[in-house]
């Protein structure tokens, strides 16, 4: 068995991206394959636990403080610093050690991994903190609206499992601008979920940018939706002396929280009215149409083509599904997607169609993530 194991450690070490999560998955589905009934019910029924277990760990700092130290630490030294009972720290680390989550070296002796580091860093512990106490409540609810309407699809912004979670008649949006101190830790996610990763602008042709015929007073790049102005930033620091304006525009609550890069127009917009910045080169919207049902997004395109000129395109920087085998990470985005805002991930096809359905065709797509089909897909007036 560890030799098995060394050699997959090499395999995984010398693959590309695609090949290490291909891995992944089959020691996934060979352990699978291992188990029995008991064992099928054993990992699934006490899912809930795992997340609400490492949001305390999170809490009480013991993912940060493992990981600061580079070698061993002692029960005694995390019962001091999280300054919570010394009995219950002993069961919060044997449950996170339970789950693979930090490293036990003898008798209450700790030890940080790969996975207790990850779980230090802000962006996981943003998406932990928006994933349990946002999402945990509408998922809790799912069960029971889908059989109230007869497992009928979700196709109503304003009648999905978060209106019934949430105790609203809101659709998503609007109620965190009414609450966005309930949006701070998904904020914070979205800005760091890609940090250090590929992106949009590691596979798109540099050279649509860099020929664009911007002056310095054209728009180069509206990023609408664009939350806090993360890919704004980003795409400054990637294109620094490509002349044209680079404007964020958002909602009120995102543009008051933005980041304050300079170059960087930070706007308010509504992308259900028409679009405001004229013949810019590029529209771009990552993870935006996903928020809503196809009826809505033709709205949000259609406010945007009386903007276009000859030279504009859309970019949609949005996962493009596989008709066949989706990977479980897309699969559960899907699935979130359509339990909060009626919406969906969407396949080539089911793209290509909403597209035509507003006079769009798509000239070209780019990939950048082989397990959720991350891809900017380069779109333009037929
Ligand atoms: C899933 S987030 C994507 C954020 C950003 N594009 C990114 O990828 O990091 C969707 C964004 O759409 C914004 N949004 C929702 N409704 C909007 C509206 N009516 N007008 C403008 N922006 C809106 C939200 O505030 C949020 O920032």
């Amino acid at each position: 068995m560890d030799a098995l194991t060394t050699q997959i450690h090499f395999l995984a070490s010398t693959a590309d991206e695609a090949g290490r999560k291909q891995i992944i998955e089959q020691l996934r589905d060979l352990s699978f394959s291992l188990e029995q009934p008991a064992d099928v019910v054993q990992r699934l029924a006490h899912r809930h636990l795992e997340i609400a277990m490492v949001r305390v760990g999170i809490d009480l700092r013991i993912f940060e403080l493992l990981a600061e130290k580079e070698g061993e630490v002692g029960l005694d030294e995390l019962v001091r610093e999280t300054g919570a009972g010394r009995g219950l720290v002993a069961r919060i680390l044997r449950y996170l050690l339970s789950m693979g989550l930090i490293a036990e070296f003898g008798v209450e002796r700790f030890a940080a991994t790969n996975v207790t580091k990850a779980l230090a860093g802000r962006g996981a512990q943003a998406m932990i903190y928006h994933n349990f106490n946002n999402l945990g409540p509408i998922f809790q609810a799912l069960p029971e609206f889908l059989a109230k309407h007869k497992y009928q699809d979700v196709t109503e912004l304003t009648n999905t499992p978060f209106q019934v979670a949430f105790n609203t008649p809101d659709p998503v949006f609007v109620y965190f601008s009414k609450h966005p101190e309930k949006l701070v830790h998904f904020n914070e996610y979205m800005a760091a979920r890609r940090q250090g990763m590929d992106t949009w602008l590691s596979v798109f042709p540099s050279e649509l940018v860099e020929n664009a015929k911007s002056h310095k007073e054209d728009a180069l790049f509206v990023d609408m939706g664009g939350n806090i102005g993360h890919q704004c930033a980003d795409f400054k620091a990637r294109y620094p002396e490509v002349k044209g304006r680079v404007v964020l525009q958002d909602l009120p609550y995102a543009i008051d929280m933005a980041l304050k890069t300079e170059g960087v127009e930070n706007t308010v917009h509504d992308i259900f009215t028409p679009q405001t910045v004229k013949g810019a080169r590029f529209y771009y919207l990552r993870a935006v149409l996903h928020d809503w049902p196809d009826a809505k997004c033709q709205e949000i395109l259609r406010n945007i083509i009386p903007a276009m000129g000859e030279d504009s395109r859309i970019l949609l920087d949005e996962m493009v599904l596989p008709e066949t085998k989706v990977h479980w990470e897309a699969a559960q985005v899907d699935i979130t997607m359509m339990v909060s805002t009626a919406a969906c991930e969407r396949t080539r096809n089911e793209w290509e169609k909403l597209l035509e359905s507003v006079g769009l065709v798509v000239e070209g797509v780019w990939t950048y993530t082989p397990s959720v089909y991350e891809s900017v897909m380069l779109v333009k007036k037929k």
